[in-house]
């Protein structure tokens, strides 16, 4: 513990004067500031996710239910949170953003390194994203260490192993006969059962996240490419199949 600096003011706690003066438009524009504020909201929020999703990967790692719920449900809370937010930035018309987009240059959501490092402590490994990010840069190393790390997929598969279910290597068909046995006798398997819901919730939350996204991008920009290069919204749209839980979706069907 550090002891409490005398005289130490709400502004010098949050460090008001950085947070408050990262905040500078390229243009003149009104709007600006609402594409700034937006963007850097998420990221605040991402950070806690991270934080969270690293406590609750812990937790598991040690059969604490419990507690790991705790930390999942507020993932779910922020999910929230960030997917109302969309709301706000709707009220910016196609006119009023296309009179800025050009100051963003190449810059996209593509390179939200917290973004992908999200997907990735998830269990949405895919490598490719990386080319974004040059080797040695800080992002770059944040992202390996992700990669290489377990997820929150692979903690609940560890769990599940230690339940005594055989998911061998960790192929599909394995994971997903796993899973269909704790949801068959759910009383039995109550811990898993409740786990296998909250990864529910968080996969569901972040497919509605990325479907206001495409809602959004096509309300604003149309079909017009995006600033990172991708096609847009059909890029993103395609993001929407993006599961780190598919087992869980699928064995709905043979419940
Ligand atoms: C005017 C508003 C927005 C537009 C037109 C827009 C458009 C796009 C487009 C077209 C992409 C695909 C990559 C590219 O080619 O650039 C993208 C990616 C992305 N955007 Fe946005 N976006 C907007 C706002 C936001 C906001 C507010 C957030 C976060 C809260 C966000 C987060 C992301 C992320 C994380 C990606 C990467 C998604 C992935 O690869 O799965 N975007 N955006
Ligand atoms: N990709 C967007 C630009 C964009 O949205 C953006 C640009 C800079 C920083 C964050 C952004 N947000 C998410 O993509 C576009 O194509 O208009």
């Amino acid at each position: 513990m550090t002891a409490t600096p005398e005289g130490m003011t709400y502004a010098d706690y949050l460090k008001l004067d950085q947070l408050l003066g990262a905040q500078q438009p390229l243009s003149d524009l009104h709007d600006e500031m609402l594409f700034i504020v937006i963007h850097q909201t998420k990221e605040l929020w991402l950070k806690q996710m991270l934080h969270e999703l690293e406590l609750a990967i812990g937790l598991l790692g040690t059969d604490s239910f419990a507690p790991a719920y705790k930390a999942l449900a507020r993932v779910g809370r922020i999910q929230s949170v960030m997917t109302l937010s969309w709301d706000v930035l709707s009220t910016l018309t196609p006119v009023d953003y296309l009179k800025f987009r050009d100051v963003l240059g190449t810059s996209s959501g593509f390179q939200s390194a917290q973004f992908r490092e999200l997907e990735y402590r998830l269990g949405i490994k895919d490598e490719s994203y990386l080319k974004h990010y040059p080797p040695g840069t800080d992002e770059r190393i944040r992202l390996e260490r992700a990669l290489a790390e377990p997820s929150l997929r692979e903690a609940a598969h560890t769990a599940l192993q230690r339940a005594g279910f055989d998911i061998g290597d960790g192929s599909d068909e394995a994971v997903s006969a796993a899973w269909l046995g704790v949801y068959r006798d759910a009383d039995r398997w109550f811990d898993l059962y409740q786990l296998a819901e909250k990864l529910m919730d968080v996969d569901d939350a972040l497919a509605g996240w990325r479907h206001k996204h495409v809602l959004t991008v096509e309300r604003i920009i149309g079909n017009r490419q995006g600033t990172g290069g991708s096609a847009g919204a059909p890029y993103l749209r395609s993001t929407l199949a993006k599961r780190a839980f598919p087992e869980l979706w699928a064995l709905r069907t043979e419940l």
